[in-house]
Parts: C-alpha cells; sequence; structure tokens
C-alpha cells in the first residue's frame, strides 16, 4: 500500500494518523476546517507542505458541501478569509499554510472584482485553485529532488555514491507525496548514486524514527537509524558526505526554523567540514521577518518528553522546555537552500526568489 499523508476527491478528504505510525495505518476522514485544524494542532497530519495542503483542501471540501454564503460574492470572501485566518492558529512555526493563504486571498480577491462572476462561479474556482495545490506540490518536490540531487553529487569530487544525514522527517508523510529532503534522498536513490541515509530518530515526537525510518523502508531506500546524540560520531566516523534538512520558514536573510535539533547538527557539519543543505519550496521562504529571531517557535506539551505512549519516560513533576523547532543561522547552511528553482545561497534564497516573483 502506497503511503500517502493525504487522500482527496472532491467533497472527500481522509488524512493518515500519524500519531499512530509505524504501528496502526489509519486513515481518518476530515470533514471541515475545525477538523483539520485540531490534525494539524495535535500532530496527527505534520510536515509544513502537508499541514498546509491539508488546512486548504479542508475548505475545499467544505465548500463542495456547499458551506458559506450563497448568494453574495463579498460574504463569501469574507468566509473563505475567516477560515484561513482560523487554521493558521494551529500551529504558529511553519510559513507554507500562512503563505498558501495570502496567496489564496489574494487571488480570490482579483477574482471578487471580475465583473461578472456568480457566487457559484467564485465558490468553483476556489476549489479548482486549491486542488491545483497538490499536483503544484507534487511537482515542485520533483524539482527540489533533481537540483539536489544535482547539487550533492556537483560538489563531489567522483560524482557519488553519497552518504546523507537527515533529520525529521520530510518526506512522503510532510508533503503530497515525493518529499523536500527526502525527496533529494530519493532522486540520488533513483540515479543509482545513494549509498545510505542514515535518519535521527528526531525526539521527543520520533519523525525520524516512525516516518522517515518507515517510509525510505517502504521505498527501499538503505536507511539507518540514529539516536539524535549519535549524529555528530556518524558524521565523522560513517563518512557522510552530505547533510541535507527540511524547513519550516526562512527569514529574509537566509536564517532557518527548523525541526528542533537542527541548529546543532549544523554546528556538527560546520566543524566536521561537511555540506549542510536545507531543502525546501519557495513558499517556506518569509521575506516579512528580517532575520531568524523573529520567526515564532512552537512550544509544545512537556509531556512529550516525559511520556511515549502513556509510558512513564521521566519524572512526571520535573519542569520541560520543549522547542518544536529552533533557528539556523545562514551562515551555517554552507551548502546552500534546494527550492524548486533551483539552489541558492541561505543569504539571497528569499531575495532571488522575490525577484523572480515567487513570492
Ligand atoms: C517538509 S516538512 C518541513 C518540516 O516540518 C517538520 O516539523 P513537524 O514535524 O513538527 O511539522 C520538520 O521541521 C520538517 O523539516
Amino acid at each position: 500500500m502506497a503511503l500517502e499523508s493525504l487522500r482527496y476527491r472532491r467533497g472527500s478528504l481522509e488524512v493518515l494518523n500519524q500519531r499512530l505510525l509505524p504501528g496502526q495505518l489509519r486513515y481518518e476522514r476530515v470533514g471541515d476546517v475545525q477538523r483539520a485544524w485540531a490534525a494539524i494542532r495535535d500532530m496527527e497530519v505534520r510536515g509544513a507542505p502537508a499541514i498546509a495542503l491539508l488546512g486548504c483542501l479542508s475548505l475545499a471540501v467544505e465548500l463542495a458541501g456547499g458551506a458559506g454564503p450563497q448568494e453574495d460574492l463579498g460574504a463569501l470572501e469574507e468566509f473563505v478569509g475567516q477560515k484561513l485566518g482560523f487554521l493558521l492558529s494551529a500551529r504558529p512555526t511553519a510559513a507554507n499554510l500562512g503563505r498558501e493563504a495570502e496567496r489564496l486571498r489574494g487571488w480570490v480577491r482579483q477574482r471578487v472584482e471580475t465583473p461578472g462572476v456568480t457566487p457559484e462561479e467564485l465558490r468553483e474556482s476556489i476549489i479548482e485553485y486549491i486542488e491545483g495545490l497538490l499536483e503544484k506540490d507534487r511537482r515542485d518536490n520533483r524539482s527540489i529532488g533533481a537540483h539536489g540531487a544535482d547539487a550533492i553529487l556537483g560538489g563531489l569530487p567522483r560524482g557519488g555514491p553519497v552518504t546523507l544525514l537527515t533529520h525529521c522527517n520530510t518526506g512522503t508523510l510532510a508533503t503530497a507525496g515525493y518529499g523536500t529532503a527526502l525527496g533529494v534522498v530519493r532522486a540520488l536513490h533513483q540515479r543509482g548514486a545513494l549509498s545510505r541515509v542514515f535518519c535521527t530518530e528526531t525526539r521527543p515526537y520520533n519523525q525520524g524514527s516512525r516516518l522517515s525510518a518507515l517510509e525510505l523502508r517502504h521505498d527501499g531506500v538503505p536507511v539507518t537509524l540514529i539516536a539524535d546524540s549519535a549524529a555528530a560520531a556518524a558524521m565523522r566516523l560513517h563518512g557522510v558526505h552530505a547533510v541535507v534538512v527540511g524547513a519550516d520558514r526562512v527569514a529574509a536573510n537566509g536564517d532557518v526554523a527548523n525541526k528542533i535539533g537542527t541548529f546543532q547538527l549544523a554546528l556538527a557539519a560546520r566543524h566536521l567540514g561537511i555540506p549542510f543543505y536545507v531543502a525546501a519550496p519557495s513558499s517556506t521562504c518569509d521575506p516579512t521577518l528580517a532575520s531568524g529571531g523573529l520567526i515564532p517557535i512552537e512550544e509544545r506539551p512537556g509531556t512529550e518528553l516525559t511520556q511515549l505512549g502513556g509510558v512513564l519516560l521521566a519524572e512526571p513533576e520535573v519542569d520541560v522546555w520543549n522547542p518544536a523547532f529552533d533557528v539556523t543561522p545562514h551562515e551555517l547552511i554552507t551548502g546552500g537552500v534546494i527550492t524548486e528553482r533551483g539552489l541558492f545561497a541561505a543569504s539571497e534564497v528569499c531575495g532571488e526568489l522575490a525577484e523572480r516573483g515567487e513570492r
């Protein structure tokens, strides 16, 4: 069975509940924005691109079911804006949902100002616009994979085979299919240029051990699971050629917010002279924030550290600090940022994409 984070057809949306993986493969129906919000907040679905798609598709399901004003263009525009605004409150750090919401609001505004459009036509065109995001994600992921494989192979004297290290989950279970950093892994594997990828368990939600190990084994990709604390040693002792990770938000100066633990991977890579790459679609860029210190960092419940599957792992009353993300300064992203538009120096990616109109 193909692992899919989302299953969508007009009027129907199901999500794979990732909290139950790898032990249980259970798809659950999402019939409206409220249910999507809860799935995002509780990390039943996670991963910046998948979150953006889930949010928007849940709105498409509501509209296909007749929700919202029927007769008034302005009222329908306001309904869409309110739904998108509500979705943004689920998790604060990833940029993609906010960027797609901004683009959709602007597109709806233009349609409302188009002479002669009816509420029914507007409703239908919004649904079609949102459905187009699925194919765009898949197309962009393939481009990121190809650009990333070219960049990594181009940086090696013999052009492979390559040993990589990655963090968290950035693949099928974080996107609509191919993945961002794991898209680069897949592209190298498909070219026969991947020796092995080391994936960190990524405490405390264990995206690496529960999700990346699952999807890479499922696809026959040579993968070795390591503890987060073994990452620097693996880089040094197992001939890692490059580190490639995802991103949740890229600030204007190229600082990157990504899963907690990314910053220390970048420090270790810098010390060992290993190129450090970030792979992300252009919708991850947030040129409105000058630097990484301005990116909101989500903090999650301490029970994510003190418990696992209902089993006590720590002193239950201990104080816990559990940020879900950290910020890696652009100067540590030595390989660059891989987007669907190509490889960019981290300090230039937001500006260059904005100049190309990729906002
Ligand atoms: C392509 S997924 C991007 C990003 O999202 C993950 O965070 P979470 O699992 O909390 O949603 C991780 O930071 C990935 O790198």
